[in-house]
């Protein structure tokens, strides 16, 4: 794998690759490194911008198994499998053998965690043969089998091609009460409006159940999310009225909001059981990304990197789209153009990396980003099968409710 890379390093932003996969040092400087400047280079730049960023890591007996394997660039994608399996069937093993050791539930749930990590990265027996492919590909062709996206916005639905297509990973960012969350929340009463059969789940780290609940009241009925909090004393009559025939609307939507759904594999186990019994298309949206725990690993940013490729690879497996909000770095408040820019992802690179599609929200006019009704853009910056653009709304702030903004 390190020869392909070495030849073509390019490739690196092909396939995400961790550095942790390599028990050596520095191979996995080199694997850091080769993530970091994302390939754009040649061989000989290679070589030369790692020796002057790590000078003395890697030594000629180092570089010389990897310079001289014989093996074809062609077959890239299938040393990445077999490394990558390699990986987590290793760490399934170790923490098996750490349970035999010392039996106690801790040790008992890493290993379940370690062993379904395992199975979710063994990708030998979800590979589609070419017979699949032409069958599926025949099937468009003659019957006009559609690839139907999860509609929701109209803007938003032609930008991504379909609505929100099955398999893509589409990462939203945004600085923080930008409204993220209110617009996550838009996003699921449009696409209930327009396929009220769909099933979708919202995991929230950030807000409990109930918040989340009051917000969606708030937004169907346009009462006042302040008023919520004590219905009793701040309703009117009408208002009471409203609030619980939107209870009924909700109710008989197949939404299931999460706040206790912390770990990301227990996240990753819920959203397989709901994606495999949905029957009309399923939606997952996580608020948000940052929040997520990843046991056994302290390093924030390769936290961020497990929980980017493991939700693209639910993507694929389960054929579904899943939306991740992300919070935006601070280095936007001090720059005069406020409209944010992928470098703004600055977490990790695997966050644009293993997303199909990167949006922003953005206060698009400053003068009005405190008051009732604002303007709040939507920009995709990425977009891997679509176009890029921005989506203008209005944001009714108290009745938390996002309105595309048409031009006149
Ligand atoms: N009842 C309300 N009245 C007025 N403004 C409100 C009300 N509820 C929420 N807001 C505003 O809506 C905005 C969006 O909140 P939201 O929690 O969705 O933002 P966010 O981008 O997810 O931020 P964070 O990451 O901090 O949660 C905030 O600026 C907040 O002040």
């Amino acid at each position: 794998m390190l020869y392909c890379l070495t030849q073509q390093p390019k490739l690196i932003r092909s396939e995400w690759i961790s550095p942790d996969w390599f028990d050596y040092k520095p191979y996995q400087t080199l694997v850091k490194y080769l993530n970091d400047v994302g390939g754009e280079l040649d061989y000989i730049q290679l070589r030369d911008g790692f020796t002057k960023a790590y000078p003395g890591v890697m030594s000629r007996e180092d570089w010389e198994p990897i310079l001289t394997a014989d093996v074809t660039v062609g077959n890239f994608s299938s040393w990445v499998k077999v490394i990558r399996n390699d990986f987590y069937r290793k760490r399934a093993q170790e923490s098996a053998f750490d349970f035999a050791n010392d039996p106690s539930d801790e040790k008992f749930h890493s290993m379940l965690i370690t062993a379904q990590d395992a199975i979710s990265n063994d990708s030998s027996d979800t590979e589609v043969t070419m017979d699949e492919l032409v069958q599926d590909m025949h099937e468009r062709l003659t019957e006009g089998k559609l690839d139907v996206g999860i509609k929701t916005y109209a803007p938003i639905d032609k930008l991504f091609g379909d609505g929100l297509m099955p398999g893509r990973l589409i990462t939203i960012g945004a600085r923080p009460a930008v409204g993220k969350s209110a617009f996550a929340i838009n996003l699921v009463l449009e696409a209930f409006k327009r396929q009220p059969d769909v099933t979708i789940d919202v995991f929230s780290l950030e807000m409990t159940n109930r918040q989340n609940y009051q917000r969606l009241v708030a937004s169907i009925t346009g009462i006042p999310s302040s008023k919520l909090v004590n219905p009793m004393i701040d309703l009117s009559d009408a208002e009471m009225k409203k609030v619980e025939e939107a209870g009924q609307t909700l109710r008989s939507y197949d939404l299931r909001l999460w706040d206790k759904q912390l770990k990301l594999q227990q996240i990753v186990k819920v959203l397989r059981q709901r994606a495999a019994t949905a029957k009309h298309g399923y939606l997952a949206i996580v608020d948000y990304l940052g929040l997520i725990e990843v046991p056994g690993q302290p390093d924030r940013r390769l936290q961020i990197e497990e929980v980017t490729r493991q939700f693209k690879l639910l993507t694929n497996e389960l054929d579904v789209p899943i939306i991740m909000l992300s919070q935006l770095s601070r280095g936007i408040e001090s720059r005069n153009d406020k409209k944010p820019m992928l470098s703004d992802l600055r977490e990790s690179g695997s966050i644009e990396q293993d997303s199909n599609a990167v949006g922003f929200l953005w206060n698009s006019d400053r003068s009005n980003e405190k008051s009732d009704v604002r303007s709040v853009t939507l920009t995709i910056a990425k977009n891997r099968e679509g176009a890029l653009g921005d989506v203008n709304f209005n944001f009714f702030a108290n009745k938390l409710q996002f309105r595309v903004a048409y031009l006149t």
